[in-house]
């Protein structure tokens, strides 16, 4: 049989915080492929989790190694590449559309892909013309599944997504979380924080996170 393979490994972290522990001698696995959905009490440390592991932090103590490497010595602009960290409410940059599809291309020297913008644009059922629309004009839900798109154009391996669906009418929800689900057949790893009931109940893999551990 052949071994689940760890794509993001986390070794004895610590994290404290102005004096407050949030992590302590933390241990986790995110194996490859899997759409592990995290769960736990408010305070409990989740988004600091997938702070720390999109890099956006470092531990006071302890590793967090990604495809067998530590990632703070990995390149930031390969990692970001790699994975890829999606927030409640996304910063969204310029005056349109456009300018958030092109910056991934641009920071990265790549040609920009209209192809998959396009079809990117039509998973999360938004217009083509959307892309001439201004960032001031989007609604929430439209601006997540902008946001989202924006992540997913380089292909990430694995998908940090901190609260994706909070505040989103239905149908948005939906729509991200029907791109979620064939992103993962696609063969991404996703790694999930959610408050939402319904997501928690259909979750592929859950884990909570109490104070500083995992049960
Ligand atoms: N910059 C900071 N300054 C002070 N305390 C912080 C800071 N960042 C996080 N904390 C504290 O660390 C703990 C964990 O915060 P975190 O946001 O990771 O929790 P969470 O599980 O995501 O909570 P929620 O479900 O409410 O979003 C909380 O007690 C929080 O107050």
């Amino acid at each position: 049989m052949k071994m689940a393979e760890a794509i993001i490994t986390i070794n004895d972290l610590d994290y404290t915080v102005k004096d407050h522990t949030v992590l302590q001698d933390f241990n986790m696995q995110v194996i490859k492929g899997d759409y592990l959905t995290i769960a736990g009490p408010s305070g409990s440390g989740k988004s600091t989790l997938l702070k720390l592991m999109a890099g956006f932090l470092s531990p006071d103590r302890g590793t967090i190694v990604y495809q067998g490497q530590d990632i703070t010595t990995y390149p930031i602009t390969a990692y970001r590449q790699q994975v890829s960290y999606c927030i409640q409410q996304p910063l969204l940059f310029g005056t349109t559309v456009m300018d958030n599809f092109t910056f991934p291309y641009q920071i990265n020297n790549q040609a920009v892909d209209h192809d998959r913008i396009q079809h990117l644009l039509a998973a999360v059922d938004l217009p083509q013309e959307y892309t001439q629309k201004k960032i001031t004009e989007l609604s929430g839900g439209e601006r997540q599944r902008v946001a989202l798109v924006r992540n997913l154009l380089l292909e990430p391996q694995v998908l940090l997504l901190d609260e994706v669906t909070a505040g989103l009418d239905e149908r948005s929800k939906q729509i991200v979380l029907d791109l979620l689900a064939v992103e993962h057949q696609r063969g991404k790893t996703l790694v999930k924080v959610t408050h939402d009931t319904d997501e928690i109940h259909m979750a592929h893999h859950l884990v909570h996170l109490e104070k500083g551990g995992v049960s």
